[in-house]
């Protein structure tokens, strides 16, 4: 590994962000598993800036690939690709210093032998598009890649969609969800108040330093995906199984609210960060790792929350990478784990139990449809439309199966993550 000199500032973030952007498209992998290992060596600045690049190109490579396709008579090796795409983000999407940016590319195509006699071609198309830097801004937002996009063209028309690709460009603003109502929190973060009752905090560059971090005073949470444990509304002393529980952020709700909680995952390691960000709250709760269909016990809950396992696709504001490290493939088996896992959470609960089940997805197969499915197989089952009913919740988003949230709501405002929740009660 290279270390930075005056002569190539930038060289080692643009070396590990092209990494990881042939990690994320030509591999398949999410950027948070490949990060810790790409990230490991760089000095804490460049590992900051090869991040911030590869996620904000990621946000815009439908335009980057605009940009470059007048320019390329035939796509070039995935590798060269992506360095062409990260130097169009650069040059036209954060307005870095051209002639940096362009030989920074050209030097990263010499270090591989493979890649070397592109660096010609790398080198003209840059120079092109710095020629071209205006047409940029009259670019329409970037397009979902074809496999996610029509099953949502499918689910929500063209309109909507186009709606949800402008708010994921434009990212997500950091949430986060107060432990107690407390206004010195508040005034401290300088945040605004959300009508859902989250705080949405302007400006952050690290979250450990904000106010209030070390204290336990908040966790960081996106506004939708506080709604469900707020739907479900923990009584002080009730049992109440968190089915699927890691990171922890709906298990935090139910326990600030007073509730016994049992947390549940099957990942050690993702529970390990659950009881870490227990510690950091103050917060009880009973961790258990195991898989959700295999728990049983002979207490069963007042009620349960199932954020089941989905196809995160209502997160894509947060990870712009998720649509070009999947390709739908794994989709089908999630929609069959849901419906067994609705069915498991019945036989935990209690006879006038309640049942909150949320994906944070934008797939109507994985709100709408599982509802539809769970009440034709359990005749006895029915939605609560009215627990959904919540402060800041528009009525509008609330459908006969339950509550649907999508990045495009509250556009002034930055937006939400897509999340579906209901509340299912026993007639
Ligand atoms: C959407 S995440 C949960 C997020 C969490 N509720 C929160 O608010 O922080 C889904 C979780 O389901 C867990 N999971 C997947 N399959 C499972 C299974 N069969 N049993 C229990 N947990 C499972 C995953 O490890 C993952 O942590």
């Amino acid at each position: 590994m290279k270390t930075s000199s005056s002569k190539d500032a930038g060289l080692d973030a643009r070396r590990t962000a092209l990494a990881l952007l042939d990690a994320v498209t030509i591999e398949n992998r999410l950027l948070s598993e490949v990060l810790p290992a790409k990230t490991a060596r760089l000095e804490p600045s460049d590992r900051a800036r090869a991040q911030r690049l590869v996620t904000e190109a990621l946000r815009v490579l439908d335009r980057c690939d605009r940009m470059l396709g007048p320019h390329l008579s035939k796509r070039p090796a995935p590798h060269v690709m992506n360095a062409l795409r990260l130097g169009v983000y650069e040059i036209c999407g954060a307005g870095e210093a051209s002639h940096g940016v362009v030989n920074s590319y050209v030097s990263l195509m010499q270090e591989r032998q493979k890649s070397s006699h592109f660096k010609g071609l790398v080198n003209a198309v840059l120079r092109k598009v710095v020629d071209e830097g205006a047409k940029w801004d009259r670019l329409p937002a970037p397009m979902l890649p074809k496999w996610l996009r029509k099953p949502l063209l499918a689910d929500y028309g063209k309109e909507v969609v186009v709606a949800i690709e402008a708010a994921h460009a434009q990212g997500a603003p950091l949430d986060v969800t107060l432990k107690n109502t407390n206004v010195d929190t508040l005034m401290a973060l300088s945040a605004d108040l959300l009508p859902t009752g989250s705080l949405r905090v302007p400006n952050v560059s690290q979250v450990t330093k904000l106010a209030g971090f070390e204290d336990g005073d908040w966790w960081v949470q996106d506004a939708a995906a506080a709604l469900p444990a707020r739907i479900l509304a923990p009584q002080k002393g009730e049992r109440i199984l968190d089915m699927c529980a890691a990171p922890g952020g709906k298990t935090m709700q139910i326990s600030a609210a007073g509730a016994e909680v049992t947390a549940l995952d099957i990942s050690e390691s993702r529970m390990k960060r659950v009881v870490e960000n227990l510690q950091r709250m103050y917060l009880p709760a009973i961790p258990v790792v195991m898989d959700a269909l295999e728990y049983e016990t002979k207490d069963l809950f007042d009620a349960i929350l199932l954020d089941a396992p989905c196809t995160a696709t209502g997160t894509i504001r947060r990870h712009p990478d998720l649509p070009y490290a999947k390709d739908g493939s794994d989709f089908p088996g999630l929609f069959e784990l849901q419906e067994l896992m609705i069915d498991r959470a019945l036989s935990l609960l209690k006879p006038e139990g309640r049942l909150v089940y949320c994906t944070c997805s934008l797939l109507i197969d994985e709100g709408e449809e599982q509802v539809r499915d769970a009440l034709a197989r359990h005749p006895d089952l029915r939605v609560d439309l009215e627990a959904l009913k919540i402060p800041g919740v528009d009525p509008n988003w609330i459908g006969p199966e339950g509550l649907r949230t999508r990045p495009d709501f509250w556009p002034e405002a930055g937006g939400m993550d897509g999340f579906f929740v209901t509340l299912f009660r026993r007639s």
